[in-house]
């Protein structure tokens, strides 16, 4: 329909929170600095065999030190509100409350009060993907049940210690990736290779340790400290190949809900798995002669304990695949990947990034944007991230990544003008180039450039970064503007 293809020039609400991302491992360096404990992304990059060019987050972006040059490209922009991530073994260098590192609760003080001076809202992650070592060798990590304790012990010092300025909070990053990749493949670390089982029993935790701070929150801080708490779930959009072709519809939303679902289904509908998910699972685990599904089961406590345990919707979302039925594939050893049964590729005509998953499809933001709403009963959103990344190495005139922007943005605004769904806030992944985890620093998604060869870290506005500052302070898209805009684009 018309409306979907034509740009829509108007202004976001009132009080739009515009914003922008980084992670804690991807950018602070200081990885062994002031009493800090080893993370296992220390470990993991470490082993220069499973990082691009043997790359690794030890110094990285140097923000332990130049975060003072952090806000100030915040300020640059004119943005609302930035996203970063704490490092659980900053605060606990062995990831238990029983020893605190006061330099690393100073670090983050700092930034903080930093970012209050500037009138920038600190949007804080507790956890995105830098698990102390500690607790994976001492118990596995994520795949014992005895991390809900941890997490939450180091979710409540947070909350301590930050809460009386921190009011915008996010448990977890993209379980899915921690669960899919962390355990169920070899790209992310730990780096557990899948048997089908672990996956699932990573992601049973994530959601046990999701709703359990977000309990402690709400229990024990939200009288008093009057903030949020929600979850940032990634998810691509998943185009049904044939709109008209109902086993291609259901395969659409197969995926989405063995994706989002996984996670969001739990914590914002009934506290269960999708069931979808059950059946499938179920079925295939007798199949392949599992004495018990291969998905792990929620008490009926625990899914009154988990139902409901998040103020908002955080997505993170990038890009777009179509979808189709695949051939049922019960072989061993199974994976999620054969478990939802859906096979996924990109129309080679979208164009591409730096990024072999990524692709420029701007309309799936809003097609994704719409179905959350209804799946979800309406939900808040706060788009947690969305970006587009360049190799390296890249000039400042990074016009592929004005357009996406341009674009994906623009999309946003039509869900919320023409579809009512309720996007709160926009956050662009990243403020700056940073470690992009496998790929180090060969992947680039700033808006600012680091020369990481120059030790003084220098960050630069690309071209995108004007851009972005363009549609914050029209906040939106003016007519009068957009000739602004015209400029930036491919010509
Ligand atoms: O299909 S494969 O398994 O071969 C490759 C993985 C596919 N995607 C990659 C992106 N990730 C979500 C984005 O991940 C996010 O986006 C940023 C850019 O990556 C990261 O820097 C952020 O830290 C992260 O939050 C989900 C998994």
């Amino acid at each position: 329909d018309a409306e979907r293809d034509t740009f829509l020039f108007d202004t976001f609400p009132e009080d739009f929170m515009w914003s922008s991302a980084t992670s804690a491992y991807q950018i602070e360096g200081g990885w062994n600095e002031d009493g800090k404990g080893v993370s296992i992304w220390d470990e993991f990059s470490h082993d220069p065999t499973l990082i691009y060019g043997g790359q690794s987050g030890d110094v990285a972006c140097d923000s332990y030190h130049k975060w003072r040059d952090d806000i100030e490209i915040l300020k640059e922009m004119k943005l609302k509100a930035y996203r970063f991530s704490i490092s659980w073994s900053r605060l606990l260098p062995d990831g238990t409350v029983n020893s605190i590192n006061e330099a690393g609760i100073r670090y983050y003080n700092e930034l903080i009060d930093g970012l209050l001076e500037a009138n920038i809202v600190p949007v804080v992650t507790l956890y995105h993907w830098d698990l102390p070592l500690n607790l994976h060798k001492k118990y596995g990590g994520w795949l014992n049940v005895a991390i809900v304790q941890d997490f939450n012990n180091f979710a409540k010092l947070c909350f301590m210690r930050f809460g009386d300025r921190v009011k915008n909070w996010i448990t977890l990053n993209e379980p899915w990736v921690v669960a899919q990749l962390g355990y169920g493949s070899f790209v992310k670390a730990p780096g557990i290779l899948g048997d089908g089982m672990k996956t699932y029993i990573a992601a049973h935790n994530l959601i046990k340790a999701h709703a359990a701070a977000w309990h402690t929150y709400d229990n024990e801080f939200r009288a008093k400290q009057g903030g949020i708490v929600g979850i940032s779930l990634n998810c691509d959009w998943a185009e049904p190949y044939k709109r008209t072709n109902p086993v291609d519809v259901e395969a659409s939303n197969r995926l989405l809900q063995f994706f989002i679902g996984w996670f969001a289904h739990p914590i914002f509908v009934d506290g269960d798995y999708p069931e979808i998910m059950k059946t499938r699972i179920d079925n295939k685990s007798r199949l392949q002669g599992y004495t018990e599904s291969r998905l792990p089961k929620f008490t009926e406590e625990e899914k009154q304990f988990i139902s409901g345990t998040s103020d908002f919707l955080g997505l993170n979302h990038y890009t777009t695949t179509y979808t189709a039925p695949a051939p049922e594939d019960n072989s061993v050893p199974p994976g999620w990947g054969k478990d939802n049964g859906v096979q996924k590729w990109f129309n080679k005509k979208w164009p591409g990034s730096g990024s072999g998953w990524l692709k420029g499809v701007p309309w799936g933001i809003r097609r994704l944007l719409e179905w959350l709403k209804e799946e979800y009963n309406d939900p808040d959103i706060y788009i947690t991230e969305n970006g587009f990344s360049a190799r390296e190495p890249e000039n400042l005139d990074d016009t592929g990544r004005v357009q996406y922007y341009m674009s994906y943005i623009n999309e946003v605004l039509k869900a919320i003008k023409l579809d009512g769904v309720k996007v709160k806030g926009y956050t662009a992944w990243s403020l700056m180039d940073n470690f992009e985890w496998a790929a180090g620093y060969s992947e680039r998604f700033g808006l600012y450039h680091v020369d990481f060869n120059n030790p003084s870290k220098p960050r630069r506005p690309k071209l995108s970064a004007k851009l972005y500052t363009t549609i914050v302070e029209n906040n939106g898209f003016q007519e009068e503007s957009h000739g602004t805009l015209e400029m930036y684009l491919d010509p």
